[in-house]
């Protein structure tokens, strides 16, 4: 069974340094979602690619629900995900990792949570309200710092994601905006995403990779195109702090996350 899962954002579509790559398509209570699950290190690793390997689904039409079921039904307890970004802060260049510690939901039509009372799909018919004072694993978002230390890499170790709705890039006014709330980095996919990992009590974290320079800070038009290619430029980078920070994810979890649901739901 494997504890750890990546979901790969924009421009990571594939686990290349995984290897003995099977393919299983998890039936869960939201729909099916086809995962990959590989070895490294002779660790099991499972690889979800959040758009589809097309980058056919877009950032507010994917079954975020469905996609963390899966996982929590694979037996995953960590995810370590990435996200393409576009940056606020002009010390957070374009090609640099941000590891994320703090979101701001701006999303409108996405479907938040699994405990929907009466109406959830399964068993699990209660009303909870989790704590999300701190959306990401303290324990992850370690293991993936010193892996860019150990790697040298050009990173930031906090870092505010505003999640907007998409699929547009945002106005000049609603950057303005962002910055004066205290966004660092701005993206489209981490809500519902990160809540709904906490709801399942699963580890989360996410690396951000500066893409751009967010509307109204950037000179040039924005494109997906460019997020891509510096994705894609980024891949091996991306790949090897991924792997690098299995090692130093401890085997043990100590953290508030696996307790997420205790006292969530009023007993
Ligand atoms: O967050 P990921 O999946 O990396 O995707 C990012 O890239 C797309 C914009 O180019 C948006 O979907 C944004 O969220
Ligand atoms: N919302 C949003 N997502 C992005 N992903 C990569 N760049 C951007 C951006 O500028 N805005």
């Amino acid at each position: 069974m494997p504890r750890i899962a990546i979901i790969g954002g924009s421009g990571v579509y594939d686990p290349k340094l995984l290897q003995n790559v099977r393919e299983e398509t998890v039936k869960t209570p939201y729909g099916e979602v086809r995962v990959k699950i590989g070895e490294y290190n002779g660790e099991e690793i499972a690889f979800l690619a959040r758009h589809g390997e097309g980058h056919s689904v877009p950032p507010h039409k994917i079954n975020y629900r469905a996609n963390i079921w899966a996982l929590y039904e694979l037996g995953v307890e960590r995810i370590l995900s990435t996200s393409a970004v576009g940056s606020l802060n002009l010390e957070m260049k374009p090609g640099d990792f941000v590891v994320l510690d703090q979101l701001m939901d701006f999303t409108k039509t996405r479907h938040y949570t699994f405990y929907d009372g009466d109406e959830s799909p399964h068993d699990r018919k209660f009303v909870a309200h989790v704590d999300f004072t701190d959306p990401y694993c303290p324990e992850l978002r370690k293991a993936v710092i010193n892996a860019a230390k150990e790697l040298n890499f050009r990173y930031h170790p906090t870092g505010t994601y505003a999640c907007m709705e998409g699929p547009r890039f945002e106005t000049r006014a609603e950057i303005r905006a962002l910055k004066i709330l205290g966004a660092d980095v701005v993206g489209m996919t981490q809500c519902p995403e990160a809540a709904l990992a906490r709801e399942l009590e699963i580890c989360y974290a996410s690396v951000a990779i500066v893409t751009n320079f967010a509307a109204g800070i950037s000179t040039e038009k924005l494109t997906h195109k460019e997020v891509v290619d510096l994705m894609a430029q980024k891949g091996e980078e991306i790949k090897y702090l991924l792997m690098n920070a299995i090692k130093y994810i401890p085997k043990e979890r100590r953290c508030p996350c696996k307790d997420a649901l205790k006292g969530a739901t009023g007993e």
